[in-house]
């Protein structure tokens, strides 16, 4: 409601005016006074006049002096101040301008005038008073959100600070001088230092010179380039010492003008991930029976040894090592025993891995070395080595138990140019040490790059082989060491293929063995050595024990003792000149099955003969258990018989264990004169081997002893 202010010392006056005012609107409040000091005074109280009508001239103050002192209460500069005055004067009017006066009404005031001006002041006071409501509102808008602004910044930096801080990575920020300029909290955490106290400190003075040096030359980098650098693994040492790997990225820290101003990095602990991918490469990179690297591995170092050998200065070798007798193992002791006896094997080999070159085991009975910086004598020298290492008897389940081994060796650069071609001529050098009859070393030459036939092949071709009679029967002479004179031979299958290619034992009986074939091959090998000696006893030569060797397959059928004597009848042999060979693994496969067989086989008359005496588990109780004519010292014992002590103490041993159990002894392999001597000396029985005869067909059998007799060598 408008308050309108009517000043007169006039009472009439003070009426009139008030009636006029009052006319204005519905709505006017009118007060009016006589004395200005009174006026002043109730304005003072609070009560703000939206219009003031005040007479020019009254006693004690004036309209001037009025208006003047009313300007200085607070809220009343801008009130609207009408002066009635009869002064028309210009001086007068600017007196009253300058005190502060907004209008003016010529006394006597016409009615109309005072109502339309008073309006128009009202007016103007109410739109004043609406501006000033809304300046404030605006300012106070204003203020509240500049201050939620200001709140929000704040806020949301805070929170930001927060969520960097429990980010678990590594972030900090340096300046173009290194010097840190913020940490978060985790990696104060990780690093072992408050992120409030590395302000201004220097990563060499934090985190030492490594981490400094490492870390000044990325930044300088990102300041000269204005890139990021490509994120890195690297390798930081945590506030307890141990060694993490993060994941680094740093980029450059820019300001509002895009200057870059420093370096933020930021680093992902990826220590759980590394080893996790090292043991994951761990496990796809060695075999997990022995601990050893695996063909995976030995590809990859083989092909970087290949890499480096091209410059020319340098050799490796492959050896690859098969475990002759590890099959026996597997079929006799079971494969629990075998793959201790794989476990103990890679134990003896690993030393070797001290000297530079990388020893693995490529599956089954295989392993792999390969050898740095080889020469031709380090290469013959390590493969001897192997085989040393290999054959010394190990106690397993009870029992002692040892492999030959057979060698295959490829030399880089001159037998393969890469992997594949040295991988694969090293095994063609291994199996030609095996077809050779294992127990050796072989390097690899041009002439064993034969095709090699498929076990699907072979198995039909086998097949084929029996039907048409492609397998023959060659004879080895075997000696009496008191009378020089042959008492027998040993009958050694080998295959004729009809293109002609002689195929030896090696070449076939491993896969006969594993397809079964094994059993009509060796029934046929029975019937045609019994044949055999029919012939010669038909020709008139005196008669000569057979020998022939049996498989540990043929025993499994429990047939054999039958079969043995149908071969006996039919030919009409003496039973007393077959001498049957047996290996110790034989004899272990099933103790007593197989003695039971060798009772029943004894009964009918044959002889019986440990095959290969030494090498296998040499259980002496079996020797002793089992109906044994004869022990065959392995030739690998004979062939460094003359320099090798230890086997030389072997052959004594096995020559006197045979005269106390009242068993013949016959050493395998004799090749020189110096052993025969030297057998003989030691009390052998009878000797087989090349300084005799080597394998040979039947005819020439006939015509040996029929141009020389019986006397192969000299008698005692
Ligand atoms: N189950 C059957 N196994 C058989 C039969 N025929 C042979 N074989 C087994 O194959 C092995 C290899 O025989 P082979 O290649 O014939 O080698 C024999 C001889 O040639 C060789 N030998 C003989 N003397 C010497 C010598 O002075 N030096 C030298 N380096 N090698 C020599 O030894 C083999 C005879 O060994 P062994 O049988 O242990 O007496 C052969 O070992 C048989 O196991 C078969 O019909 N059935």
């Amino acid at each position: 409601m408008p308050l309108v202010i009517i000043l007169d010392d006039q009472v009439t006056n003070q009426h009139i005016f008030a009636k006029i005012a009052a006319s204005i609107s519905e709505d006017i409040r009118v007060q009016t006074f006589g004395d200005p000091e009174v006026a002043l005074a109730w304005i003072a109280d609070g009560h703000t006049p939206d219009l003031v009508i005040t007479d020019y001239k009254m006693p004690g103050m004036n309209g001037a002096a009025f208006i003047k002192r009313l300007r200085m209460l607070p809220e009343l500069e801008d009130v609207p101040v009408v002066v009635i005055t009869v002064f028309e004067e210009r001086s007068f009017r600017l007196r009253a301008l300058d005190a502060g006066a907004t209008d003016f009404l010529q006394s006597p005031v016409d009615h109309q005038e005072f109502v339309t001006r008073a309006r128009n002041l009202l007016k103007l006071r109410k739109q004043q008073l609406m501006l000033a409501d809304r300046a404030v509102s605006l300012e106070k808008r204003l203020a509240h959100s500049e201050r939620s602004l200001e709140e929000a910044v704040r806020d949301s930096s805070e929170r930001l600070g927060q969520v960097i801080d429990a980010v678990p990575a590594l972030i900090c920020a340096t300046d173009r001088e290194h010097r840190f300029i913020f940490m978060n909290a985790y990696q104060g955490e990780v690093m072992g230092v408050e992120p409030v106290e590395m302000t201004g400190r220097t990563a060499e003075e934090l985190f030492g010179e490594e981490h400094g040096t490492r870390n000044r030359a990325l930044d300088r980098l990102i300041f000269e380039s204005g890139r990021a650098v490509s994120a890195f693994e690297e390798e930081i040492v945590d506030r307890s010492g141990r060694r993490r790997v993060f994941l680094t990225t740093k980029s450059p820290l820019k300001d509002s003008h895009d200057r870059i101003v420093g370096v933020v990095t930021s680093a992902l602990d990826i220590t759980e991930r590394k080893a996790s991918e090292r043991h994951l490469h761990y496990i796809a990179h060695h075999d997990a029976l022995t601990g050893l690297p695996n063909r995976a591995m030995l590809r990859e170092r083989l092909r970087r040894e290949v890499v480096r050998a091209r410059r020319g200065d340098r050799r490796v070798a492959l050896h690859l090592i098969d475990l002759d007798s590890f099959k026996s193992v597997n079929d006799v002791l079971g494969h629990s025993a075998g793959d201790k006896f794989l476990v103990a094997v890679a134990r003896r080999l690993r030393p070797i891995e001290q000297e530079g070159h990388m020893v693995t085991r490529l599956g089954g009975d295989e392993f792999a070395i390969l050898e740095i910086n080889a020469t031709e004598e380090s290469s013959v020298a390590l493969a001897e080595r192997i085989a040393g290492l290999v054959t010394e008897p190990t106690l397993i389940a009870g029992q002692r138990i040892s492999s030959t081994t057979s060698i295959g060796i490829a030399v880089h650069p001159a037998d393969g140019a890469d992997v594949e071609e040295l991988l694969r001529n090293a095994d063609l050098a291994m199996y030609a040490a095996k077809r050779a009859g294992g127990n050796q070393h072989r390097f690899y030459a041009a002439e064993l790059d034969v095709p090699q036939l498929g076990n699907a092949v072979l198995d039909a071709e086998l097949r084929d082989a029996l039907e048409r009679e492609e397998f023959l029967l060659h004879y080895q002479p075997q000696v009496s060491m008191r009378t020089g004179e042959m008492v027998g031979v040993e009958a050694l299958i080998r295959w004729r293929k009809q293109d002609g290619t002689m195929v030896p034992p090696y070449g076939f009986l491993p896969r006969a063995e594993e397809n079964g074939l094994i059993v009509p091959i060796s029934d046929w090998v029975l019937r045609e050595a019994c044949r055999q000696s029919m012939l010669w006893r038909r020709e008139g030569l005196p008669p000569l024990r057979v020998g022939i060797n049996l498989s540990p397959v043929q025993f499994r059928s429990q047939t054999l003792p039958a079969v043995v004597a149908r071969a006996v009848s039919e030919s009409g042999i003496e039973a007393g000149l077959l001498d049957l060979e047996l290996t110790e693994s034989i004899m272990m496969q099933d103790a007593d099955a197989v003695a039971g067989q060798l009772h029943q086989l004894r009964e009918l008359g044959v002889q019986i003969s440990i095959d290969d005496f030494g090498t296998g588990f040499s259980s002496l109780s079996y020797v002793k258990r089992f109906p044994v004519d004869r022990l065959k010292i392995d030739q690998s014992f004979i062939r460094d018989i003359k320099t090798d002590p230890s086997d030389c103490a072997i052959v004594r041993a096995i020559i006197h264990l045979g005269q106390t159990l009242n068993l013949q002894v016959i050493a395998e392999g004799v090749e020189t004169k110096e052993q025969f001597e030297h057998l003989r000396s030691e009390g052998c029985d009878e000797a087989q081997g090349y300084y005799f005869g080597k394998p040979m067909p039947p005819e020439e059998i006939s015509q040996l002893l029929r141009e020389k007799g019986l006397k192969l060598a000299a008698g005692m």
